[in-house]
């Protein structure tokens, strides 16, 4: 494994405990445990509305905890600043969202929060170039956002979060609505980061390709934590009980999903 500049200090890179969300009046989060220590890559599991999301927007702080606590790097969230160490691929975005960027300036974008004052130095600009390559983007990276498949764009997104060489990524159902050569695509982007020593939290409706990769598996059902340890066996979440989940699944090579952060 790659050692990092931060090899010395507290391997828990995420501490959740006790963690309570609501969004609205309804209670989302009732009492998360959490932990995601360095180097691991960590599955969250659940049927529909168990709270995954929501568990993953309250760590990249975009969800406030209403009671528990949170801690990243080891630092408690309110004096963590570091968010550079942290990749983040949300849920159901666009990588434009009409806005007539091409794919490297949105992969740049991922990169600034390395700079100073947006200036892109010969690092960062090979940053982009690395990050573009670990998606086999290379070749489109002066296309439109606008005209890439829905797969294409989940490339694009991750390649974005993997411009800034995060020691963390966050993501949310990276293959939802991606076909499967796209699939293949980005679970190879994903082996290479483990490889190198990258922590990973993934919200996942069913293990697929990154079946090998998964190390641990946290199964959410109401918000609450019902299974902590080894992932599910080859036949993925669907051996778990209870397992209810509507899976999206992907017409070839998808239509990009038109609703999120930037749309
Ligand atoms: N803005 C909101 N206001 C009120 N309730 C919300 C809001 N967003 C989500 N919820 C509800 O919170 C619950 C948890 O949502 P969350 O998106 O975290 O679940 P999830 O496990 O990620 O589900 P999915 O697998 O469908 O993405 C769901 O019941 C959802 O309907």
């Amino acid at each position: 494994m790659q050692s990092t500049p931060h090899e010395d200090e507290d391997p828990t890179v995420i501490s959740l405990r006790g963690a309570t969300a609501s969004l609205g009046s309804r209670p989302v989060l009732r009492g998360v445990d959490l932990t995601v220590r360095r180097g691991e890559v960590v599955a969250l599991l659940g049927a529909n509305g168990s709270g995954k999301s929501t568990a993953v927007r309250a760590v990249v702080g975009q969800v406030p905890l209403t009671s528990g606590e949170l801690s990243l790097f080891g630092t408690d969230f309110k004096r963590f600043r570091q968010w550079s160490r942290i990749g983040y691929v949300p849920q159901r975005t666009t990588a434009a969202g009409g806005v007539p960027a091409t794919v490297r300036e949105v992969v740049t974008s991922g990169r600034l929060t390395r700079t100073r004052f947006g200036i892109l130095r010969r690092a960062d600009k090979a940053a982009v170039e690395h990050a573009l390559s670990l998606v086999d983007m290379e070749g489109h990276a002066d296309a439109s956002v606008n005209a890439l498949s829905g797969g294409q764009h989940q490339r694009v997104l991750i390649a974005r979060a993997l411009a800034a060489e995060p020691e963390l990524l966050i993501m949310d159902e990276p293959m939802a609505g991606v076909d499967l050569g796209n699939q293949e695509v980005l679970a190879n982007a994903v082996r290479r980061q483990v490889e190198a020593g990258t922590t990973v939290l993934l919200v996942l409706h069913e293990l697929g390709p990154l079946e090998p990769l998964i190390d641990r598996a946290v199964v959410l059902r109401d918000g609450c934590v019902t299974h902590d340890g080894p992932p599910p066996e080859a036949v993925g979440q669907h051996a778990l009980p209870g397992h209810d989940h509507v899976h999206p699944h992907a017409a070839h090579d998808a239509e990009p999903l038109r609703t999120g952060l930037l749309s």
